[in-house]
């Protein structure tokens, strides 16, 4: 799978599935930071990891491109055990993208995308077309920041070129740690819905290690919750984490306020609507939004209930008292 469609990327990568069977990783120190971890990553799946602090987060994601070294177990990329191969070489095939980005400050910005590219030997104009797709994929215009060096953009800009940066090679995964959470809350959540436009647009593996609740539930299709030990509490959709917590420590970690976060998760489909839509004065919704934004809408409009309508015509009510039935545990 190119990045683009039709672009110039290294045709012929995929997504590749990670597997991590049984990874362990004691310092040498004697601390024991992953005591023993199985893990399966879907093709073209988010999956979040996330955890009290010190719960070996970034070892677990670290130890996928072999900045460090497993002490135990295996790490498989498709049927491929990558504990065994050249590690330089494997992270040339691995993006990766770290929280303050790590762009080169003395290259542009277009020589900062096409690092990966200059190192596997690539034609310059090959890269120089490729660092403008992929500057353009993350919305920055290349005639306008190609030539930038990296003080010379916002923080979020910059974040962009890390992910411009990460991608340009069409690695078959990438691995993020805690992307975005140098930048304000704001600009944070813009950054995140993006990135999820681009990721329904080039379906990577992507391992992403956040401290934020919010966010994992956002982005992730499966959120891996860890503790200490990198013990693996509960391995699951966020629709599922919400609702049915595995363990106290999940329900703890999840938190008071995750009816609220599960109603965000929850779309609201045919079988939940709960009456006739028959008041003209009630705010609209289009089926398949959330229950949250359902109930958003009726706050805005100070009424009970929302018309939910498909392709534009009225399917039924929806009221709040069944939205705030959607967000109970066990609904
Ligand atoms: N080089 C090292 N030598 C010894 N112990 C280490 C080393 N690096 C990390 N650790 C320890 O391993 C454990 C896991 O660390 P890790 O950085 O993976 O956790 P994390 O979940 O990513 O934490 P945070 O959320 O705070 O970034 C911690 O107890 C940490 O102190």
């Amino acid at each position: 799978m190119d990045v683009t469609p039709g672009g110039t990327g290294d045709a012929g990568h995929s997504a590749a599935s990670i597997t991590l069977d049984g990874i362990r990783k004691r310092y040498p120190d004697g601390t024991d930071a992953v005591r023993e971890l199985s893990l399966e990553v879907p093709a073209g799946e988010l999956v979040v990891l996330i955890g009290p602090s010190g719960c070996g987060k970034s070892t677990v994601l670290r130890m996928v491109n072999r900045l460090i070294e497993p002490t135990g177990g295996r790490i498989l990329l498709g049927d491929e055990d990558i504990t065994r191969v050249d590690p330089v070489k494997l992270r040339r095939r691995i993006g990766y993208v770290i929280q303050n980005v790590g762009l080169f400050p003395h290259q542009t910005v277009a020589t900062n995308v096409g690092t990966v590219p200059r190192l596997l030997g690539w034609s310059k104009e090959r890269i120089r077309q490729r660092s403008g797709e992929l500057l353009e994929l993350v919305g920055l215009d290349p005639a306008q920041f190609g030539r930038r060096y990296p003080h010379e953009l916002s923080g979020g800009q910059r974040q962009r070129v890390g992910v411009a940066r990460a991608l340009a090679a069409d690695p078959v995964v990438l691995l993020m740690d805690e992307p975005f959470s140098a930048v304000d809350p704001i600009v944070r959540t813009r950054l995140q819905e993006e990135f999820l436009r681009l990721q329904a647009e080039v379906r990577k593996t992507i391992v992403l290690v956040t401290h934020d609740l919010d966010e994992a539930v956002r982005l992730g299709d499966r959120i891996a919750v860890l503790s200490e030990g990198g013990r693996l509490e509960q391995y699951d959709t966020p629709a599922a984490l919400l609702g049915t917590p595995a363990s106290p420590f999940v329900r703890e970690f999840v938190g008071a306020d995750r009816g609220i976060r599960r109603l965000a998760v929850t779309p609201v489909t045919r079988e939940v609507l709960d009456g006739e839509a028959t008041d003209a004065t009630l705010p609209e919704l289009p089926l398949g939004r959330s229950a949250y934004d359902a109930l958003a809408a009726m706050l805005t409009a100070g009424t009970d209930a929302v018309v939910v309508t498909a392709d534009g015509r009225p399917a039924g009510t929806l009221s709040r008292a069944r939205v705030l039935d959607l967000g109970r545990p066990g609904s």
